[in-house]
């Protein structure tokens, strides 16, 4: 028997307020280092979702108490290191989950084997394991470090390593690996991505020092983390994750007469590169109450129906602050007049699915004009809805699941997507908000 697939239909505006899950970088990251810390870390907001609850499962394998105390709020108990796991440490479908503890086990002398999804065991692993081999680890696995893989730590020297492509995921893993190196570590990033890392090593005791040096007109961020790092547990209170909020925001501007907020989500800039596209493209989106929360600026936005959005041309560079936003994205420039140009984005290739094909794919089913590059994608809009009424193939990757559900609410006619328990990866609950906001969604 198949499982039952999820299809959005047309229909009147979506109206309401919500509350963005929390977000999945952090989440991860809290989890990651309350298990490295010694003592107990708590965790408000946390996200529950599948790759979360990955990480969680990872680090009571490697020897911390992870528990539910509440929703979203949990308590870790970190031994100040990790212990030998004694059975195969299983990330499902979380690339962020199984890089980023790989670096922190290889910090210890043990010997670990991971495995994942057969999405995950697709995903390329070298990225985070030359770093480490140079480090002083050594790992044994089928060809080009492909999952399933064993590790083996210990024994770490220091290393200086820059980035051969914009990841955090490899920052982070180098990172983390060089809080038990001799020497400490430096990482060297032609471009900023995401710092959750940084930040939430400092939150937790550790000095890591940020430097952006000029080199012409281009600025170099130098990333170290000096030797002999004591990380003790503290609180961390999980912000909303501005890469799900996207999917009502932009429901909200292709939706007839919508109005849709979504309260405290992340603004991190390198986060928001989504919402700084939507609004070069002329969408009526705005953010209020702007504050902080445990050491990030938070805002509620809100998105109102926006029919005469333009396409534009995406800054490559802009890519490491909206990596994970580029299917959605494209839904958007769908409905917008004229041509959308995503470039520099090769790297969408590599995550749960290679992204530029299936949102491609997904779009043209959809009735849209879009032409693939190796690299990147343009979308060409009419300022019409599109066709819709497809059946969306979406090898199991969330984000192409949800873009094209809300490419749904919007289109001429309904539309499908397979797999829709791959949602609760990233965001259990999207359905019943969507819902809650007036979107027709319903099992098909
Ligand atoms: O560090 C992180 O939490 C993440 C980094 C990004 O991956 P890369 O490091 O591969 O760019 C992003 O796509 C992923 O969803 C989460
Ligand atoms: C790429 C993603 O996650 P990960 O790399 O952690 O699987 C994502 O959530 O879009």
């Amino acid at each position: 028997m198949t499982a039952a697939g999820l299809k959005s239909t047309p229909g009147g505006a979506l109206r309401g307020t919500v509350r963005a899950p929390g977000d999945k970088s952090i989440s991860h990251r809290s989890m990651i280092l309350g298990a490295l810390a010694s003592g107990t870390t708590t965790v408000e907001g946390l996200l529950e979702g599948a790759d979360v609850l990955a990480t969680a499962q990872a680090m009571r394998s490697f020897g911390a108490r992870v528990e539910q105390e509440g929703v979203g709020r949990w308590r870790i108990e970190g031994h100040g290191g990790f212990a030998e796991p004694s059975d195969v440490v299983d990330c499902g479908n979380a690339g962020t989950s199984v890089r980023l503890i790989m670096g922190a086990a290889a910090g210890f002398a043990l010997c670990a084997t991971f495995t994942g999804d057969s999405s995950l065991r697709g995903r390329p692993m070298g990225r985070v394991l030359d770093p480490l081999a140079r480090m002083g680890a050594t790992w044994l696995g089928r060809d080009k470090g492909r999952l399933p893989l064993t590790l083996k730590g210990g024994n770490l020297r220091g290393l200086s390593y820059k980035l051969p492509m914009a990841s955090a995921q490899v920052k982070s893993a180098v990172l983390l690996a060089g809080l038990h190196a001799e020497g400490g570590v430096e990482v060297i990033e032609p471009e900023a991505t995401r710092d959750h890392t940084e930040r939430m090593l400092r939150a937790f005791g550790a000095e890591v020092i940020v430097e952006d040096r000029a080199h012409g007109d281009h600025v170099v961020r130098h990333i170290r983390l000096p030797a002999g790092q004591k990380l003790v547990g503290t609180h961390v209170s999980v912000p909303g994750d501005p890469s799900s909020a996207a999917f009502p925001l932009v429901a909200g501007l292709i939706v007839p007469g919508s109005e849709v907020t979504v309260e405290g989500v992340m603004l991190n800039d390198l986060r928001t590169g989504l919402f700084t596209t939507l609004q070069e493209m002329g969408a009526d989106l705005t953010i209020a109450n702007v504050r902080e929360s445990s050491g990030e600026q938070v805002g509620d936005i809100t998105a109102r129906y926006s029919p005469s959005m333009k396409g534009v041309v995406v800054p490559p560079e802009r890519a490491p602050a909206m990596i994970d936003e580029y299917p959605i994205l494209a839904i958007a420039a769908a409905f917008a007049t004229g041509e959308t140009i995503m470039r520099g984005v090769g790297e969408m290739r590599v995550k749960e699915s290679d992204r530029i094909a299936l949102t491609a794919a997904g779009l043209e089913a959809c009735g849209v004009d879009v032409e693939e590059e190796p690299e990147g994608f343009i979308v060409r809009g009419t300022g019409q809805a599109p066709r819709g009424g497809a059946m969306v193939e979406t090898h199991g990757d969330h984000r192409i699941a949800m873009s094209h559900l809300i490419l749904g609410l919007a289109a001429q006619a309904p539309v499908s997507i397979d797999e829709p328990g791959m949602i609760a990866t990233s965001f259990p609950g999207f359905a019943e908000m969507m819902r809650g906001l007036g979107g027709d969604l319903v099992e098909a």
